[in-house]
């Protein structure tokens, strides 16, 4: 059982050391699921000699106005009997305070490292760890004391700080209460009644203890309270008498004051039969023994909570990624690594494993297909345009036998209208394309972790497309070209001749302008043109796939890497440098993570060695 105490001191200070103080953040927390005994009551209600006196050493700070200026989280460790008492800081981890007068000290210049000079406060906690043979296992937190007025310096706002750091730590459902109250004063005007009535109002978690109560006016007592006649509380009340301000002030011991308040109750008529439950060292043996009991019962809770909330950490931490290495080899491989998968995920595009590459055929198998057709060669081959071309080619001199020259210009200024279609369809691919980059881009989540790098690497590929589209738009017009340069000369060596056909080979010069001469022109003309439209139907998209969409997938990113491998370390940390909140998430939810693992794994022993 007195591992349960050590087990929560253990994680108690894990939490402090890695950032986890129970208060509001966008963190999971750790601290407000452990059990823990808050001490509250007003000031001078005798909190610090409660705490003294549980200890049995003089060690807390004393001194007018607000003293108690941080949560000071207490551990106790019951040691060997005889062997030597001392504390220890988990701030000055290794320096072991022998003299408790330094340990008050130090309280003192700690509190005022964190808080300044100004007597402010904070609710980050000093712990501080205290073995000796004369305590028993317990975790004590002592809060600063609630006030109604502030001091010179302190600013106004520290009353209801106070009260709000005090209220924050006592309405956790976890907190067991210890709530200390003069015997000397009316207990209806008493803060610590007060602020835990208001948190827990069945009184299921509060420990009332009365101090003072050798103060009470002559004819007065106590009695009633400590029956729990009056201020009913799950618990019974304590009373406690601590050392006087003169007895502090003679340096009474505090061993010898425990044994004056046992005196104290044994010999004073209206307590004797309660005495067996009264003083400072049966309300530690209370509180140690209450606390184990309801750590205990609160373990399992613990335990899936620390499971549960260890796999959401591991899950948001491995959605933001890995943090980057330092060093620019480590750098530069975060990056082609980041590169490749991108790549890898634009090919998938083109290869059919994602979607979006089935668009490319469409552009071949319909697009350009209509394109072609739509081509107005009516208007090139109307009988007006091949009289015209025709008499013009033949300048002065009419042909001869054939209009040679007349039927190369006809064909080029048709075949020459097809570039229109053939630069469409490489315009369309390339508009493709650069989609799917998008689409890349937007699927690869480590482009989205850096910004910048995610701009770069989108015009890197930008441009090589662009590159790729002027060197397909080269290729590809170079086909029209061809086909307008060389004419293939079989098929009209097959066409049967004037004679062949029944006509009049000795038909005049001026016949041979005649409507059905140009006719039969432009049908030649039409149906070499139509062969050819119907050849470079097919040998455009072997040069738009050659030229771009092969080469998309070959080497998107080639001209970028040779250009990585020329940036200095500074303009490779400026690729890599991330969303700063996103750094600094990732580094607490690591840091928490680490915490959480290590109370599992904490608890986990305790578990097991049941
Ligand atoms: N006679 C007597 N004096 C007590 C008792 N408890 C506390 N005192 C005195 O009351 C004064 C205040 O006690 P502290 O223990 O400093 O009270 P505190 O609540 O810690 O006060 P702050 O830290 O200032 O908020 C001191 O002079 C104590 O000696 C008691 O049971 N009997």
């Amino acid at each position: 059982m007195e591992n349960l105490i050590s087990l929560v001191n253990k994680i108690q200070r894990a939490c402090t050391a890695l950032g986890d103080h129970g208060e509001a953040s966008a963190l999971p927390t750790l601290w407000d699921s452990l059990p823990a005994i808050a001490v509250v009551g007003g000031q001078s209600s005798g909190k610090s000699s409660v705490l003294e006196s549980i200890v049995g050493k003089d060690f807390l700070p004393r001194g007018s106005g607000i003293v108690t200026r941080r949560p000071l989280v207490l551990q106790l460790h019951k040691s060997d009997e005889g062997s030597r008492e001392y504390a220890e800081f988990l701030h000055l981890q290794r320096k072991r305070f022998t003299d408790f007068s330094a340990v008050r000290k130090e309280i003192q210049d700690e509190t005022d490292r964190e808080t300044g000079q100004m007597k402010q406060i904070s609710s980050v906690p000093i712990h501080l760890s205290i073995y000796s043979p004369n305590v028993v296992n317990l975790t004590l937190v002592d809060l600063p004391g609630l006030t109604k007025v502030a001091v010179e310096g302190q600013p106004d706002t520290i009353v209801q700080d106070i009260e709000n750091m005090v209220r924050s730590y006592i309405e956790k459902p976890n907190c067991i209460i210890l709530a200390i109250s003069p015997a000397n004063q009316d207990l209806a005007t008493s803060d610590a009644i007060k602020i835990s009535r208001e948190v827990d109002p069945a009184g299921e978690r509060t420990i009332g203890v009365l101090t003072k109560i050798d103060l009470m006016d002559k004819g007065t007592d106590a009695v009633d309270i400590l029956e729990g006649k009056s201020y009913r509380l799950k618990f019974p009340w304590i009373g406690v008498v601590n050392r006087s301000q003169a007895d502090i002030n003679k340096n009474v011991d505090m061993i010898a004051a425990r044994r004056r308040e046992r005196e104290y109750f044994a010999s004073t008529p209206e307590y004797k039969h309660l005495a067996q439950r009264m003083g400072s060292e049966y309300l530690a043996k209370v509180l140690s023994k209450h606390l184990e009991t309801v750590i205990k019962s609160r373990i399992p809770g613990i335990q899936s909570l620390i499971n549960k909330t260890v796999a959401e950490l591991e899950t948001e931490l491995s959605r933001l990624g890995k943090p980057i290495a330092a060093d620019a080899g480590g750098k530069l491989y975060t990056i082609m690594e980041i590169c490749r998968l991108f790549d890898q995920n634009y090919r998938e595009h083109l290869d059919g494993v994602r979607s979006g590459g089935d668009k490319v055929y469409n552009v071949f198998d319909n697009q350009l297909p209509a394109a072609l057709q739509r081509l107005q060669f009516d208007k090139q081959l109307s009988m007006e345009n091949i009289r015209k071309l025709i008499t013009e080619a033949d300048g002065y001199q009419p042909h001869l036998i054939a209009p040679e020259q007349g039927y190369r210009r006809l064909i080029e200024s048709t075949l020459v209208t097809i570039r229109g279609p053939a630069e469409a369809s490489v315009d369309a691919i390339h508009s493709i394309l650069k989609d799917l980059v998008h689409k890349a881009m937007n699927e690869t989540p480590e482009l989205k972790q850096y910004p910048a790098l995610r701009t770069e690497v989108g015009n890197a590929a930008m441009e090589s497309l662009e590159r790729m589209r002027e060197q397909s738009k080269r290729a590809t017009l170079q086909l029209v070209d061809m086909e307008c340069c060389y004419l293939t000369v079989n098929f009209f060596r097959k066409l049967p001749q004037e004679a062949d056909k029944g006509g009049n080979p000795s038909q005049s010069i001026f016949d041979r302008y005649n409507e059905a001469y140009l006719r039969r022109i432009g049908t030649t003309v039409l149906s070499y043109v139509n062969a050819v439209c119907a050849g470079l139907r097919h040998s455009i998209p072997k040069s738009i796939v050659y030229c771009q969409v092969r080469e998309a997938k070959r080497s998107l990113l080639d001209f970028y890497y040779t250009e990585l491998g020329k940036l200095e370390q500074n303009r490779l940390s400026a690729l890599l440098n991330e969303d700063p909140a996103i750094m600094e998430r990732r580094s607490a939810l690591a840091k928490r993570l680490e915490l959480y693992r290590s109370a599992q794994a904490e608890i986990d022993t305790v578990a097991w060695a049941k």
